[in-house]
């Protein structure tokens, strides 16, 4: 099935960037379940795109076809110019080392030090000298906004936002040029939840870091995304400015981005003009009085 004719598409904000992320005519199918039918994803250097949908839309699956961890039923995914459905195990995991991911629940090893958590995926590499992994590791830790006096805790003795940006330490452990991010600011409080997403724009700024997540919250979404794309029926039914996906008519659209909350949280935007916050309220004015 093509595209639907009146999805939304809107050019990243550099024209100049280059595409870190192509997905291309993407089926992805579970025996006889469709999940994907030809999505197709663009995603730029230094960008930051959300991924959006329903539960049990796919935003899960799709994060794991650009992770290489689901394989397409047909269709492509490239990750730097590399179709990595194409490529051997041990290119893959040469691409692997490029690209961090942030899961859900933080994912430390619990019975691994905070300092071990960071150091470890460099340990695996091999080739570094103790000294440079120890130096790295804490430099990463107090990039993360984790001061030394935690490193030798247990992921026990630490709070939900500092497991995450323990998390997000590791994620960063080999410089990578890509980050993935499931859910970041899921059980956070809302404070802790506002200074990781600034911790996480620090990063895109300071590492030139190309960011993809799925979220289901709306302030993280607005206050990151360079784009949002929505996942329903199957396909990507808007890729675009997170202030512009309120124009696009559909069901999960009007419910998840139309609400009080959204509404609210597309009004915190620090770049939403004032016209277009007008325009809003008045487009939601006349549809409540429809
Ligand atoms: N390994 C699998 N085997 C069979 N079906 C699967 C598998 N993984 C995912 N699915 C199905 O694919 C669909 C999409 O799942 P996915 O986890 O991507 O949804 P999601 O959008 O991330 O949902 P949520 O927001 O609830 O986490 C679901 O119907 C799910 O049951």
């Amino acid at each position: 099935m093509e595209q639907p004719e009146n999805m939304m598409d809107c050019p990243a904000a550099e024209t100049s960037a280059q595409p870190i992320i192509q997905i291309e005519n993407l089926c992805t199918k579970f025996g006889d379940v469709v999940v994907h039918e030809n999505v197709n994803l663009s995603i730029n250097q230094g960008e930051i795109v959300s991924l959006v949908g329903g539960s049990g839309s796919g935003k899960t699956v799709l994060l794991r076809q650009m992770l290489g961890l689901n394989h397409p039923a047909s269709g492509t995914v490239r990750i730097f110019g590399e179709d990595i459905n194409r490529i051997s195990q041990q290119e893959l995991q040469k691409l692997r080392n490029r690209w961090g991911m942030l899961f859900q629940h933080g994912a430390l090893f619990s019975a691994l030090t905070v300092f071990d958590n960071v150091a470890q995926p460099m340990r695996e590499l091999r080739v570094l000298p103790k000294q440079l992994i120890r130096e790295a590791a804490m430099l990463k830790l107090q990039m993360a906004g984790i001061g030394p006096e935690h490193a030798l805790k247990m992921p026990s003795d630490l709070s939900g936002g500092m497991i995450k940006r323990v998390a997000l330490a590791r994620a960063l452990a080999l410089e990578p040029e890509l980050l993935f991010l499931d859910e970041p600011t899921a059980g956070l409080d809302p404070n802790a939840s506002e200074s990781f997403v600034d911790l996480i724009r620090t990063l895109r700024d300071e590492m030139r870091l190309t960011v993809v997540m799925v979220t289901h919250d709306l302030d993280t979404l607005f206050s990151l995304s360079s784009r949002v794309a929505v996942l329903a029926d199957k396909h990507i039914i808007a890729y675009c400015k997170p202030e512009n996906v309120v124009e696009f008519k559909h069901p999960f659209i009007e419910t998840f981005f139309r609400g009080e909350r959204g509404l609210r949280a597309i009004e915190a935007m620090p770049d939403t003009s004032e016209e277009s916050r007008q325009e809003q309220k008045q487009r939601q004015h006349q549809d409540s009085a429809s």
